[in-house]
């Protein structure tokens, strides 16, 4: 474990000034009051294996450790319909980037049920004594239920537009950036993942 000082510092890696926007402000500055986690981030397009969502997440973390030879955390999200068992799942990047938010829409028009979840994998792995065996990744998940609507509020976050959480007349991309990230398939994944830098990095 790099745990050995005062402090471990543990590197977010993602493409996506986002997911790093919202990681920051769900951990928030109290952070470091509950574990000796100072978090930091690094700016990298890493490659993603096609395959289950979690092995896709923990692929990437030991992609991300052994590239940058630390303790790193990454994050994959995906965005599933209930109607297509899961699908588009960890590809809506890309069905997003080819189809936007109409052609999303017009995935479900032949199905009654426009329901969904997003889902955000996060995976921990520890690369800073890397020498070239296979590394451990530990994986968390967090979702949250929602039904896939016409596009609504500021189109600023991937498909933020057309998800709207269960028990909310808003979507994600209408409502305050506080609620979302105090309900969001983030802010729950990030929850156990603050839960695990409790028990594994203590303040001594
Ligand atoms: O809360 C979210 N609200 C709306 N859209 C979101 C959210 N979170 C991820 N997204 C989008 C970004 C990307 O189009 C896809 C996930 O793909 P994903 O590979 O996890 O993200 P990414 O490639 O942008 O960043 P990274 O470098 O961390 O892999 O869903
Ligand atoms: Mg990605």
């Amino acid at each position: 474990m790099a745990a050995s000082g005062a402090d471990l510092t543990v590197t977010f890696v993602t493409g996506n000034e986002n997911k790093l926007r919202e990681v920051r402000s769900i951990l928030g500055g109290d952070q470091a009051a509950t574990n000796r986690v100072q978090l930091t981030s690094h700016k990298l397009d890493l490659p993603e294996l096609q395959g289950d969502p979690l092995e896709i997440a923990s692929n990437k973390a030991r992609l991300a450790a052994q590239q940058l030879k630390c303790a790193v955390l990454v994050e994959d999200t995906s965005l599933c319909f209930n109607a297509l068992q899961g699908l588009p799942g960890p590809y809506i990047k890309w069905f997003l980037e080819k189809i936007g938010h109409d052609g999303l829409n017009r995935m479900l028009d032949g199905f009654d049920d426009r329901s969904a979840y997003a889902q955000c994998i996060f995976a921990y792995c520890d690369g800073s004594t890397w020498s070239g065996e296979e590394l451990e990744a530990r994986t968390f998940v967090g979702k949250t239920s929602g039904t896939i609507v016409a596009s609504r509020g500021p189109a600023n976050f991937g498909w933020d537009p057309i998800f709207l959480p269960d028990g909310f007349h808003l979507t994600y991309a209408e409502m305050d950036r506080d609620v979302k990230n105090s309900i969001s398939h983030r802010y729950r994944a990030l929850s156990a993942v603050r839960e695990f830098f409790d028990q594994a990095f203590p303040i001594e």
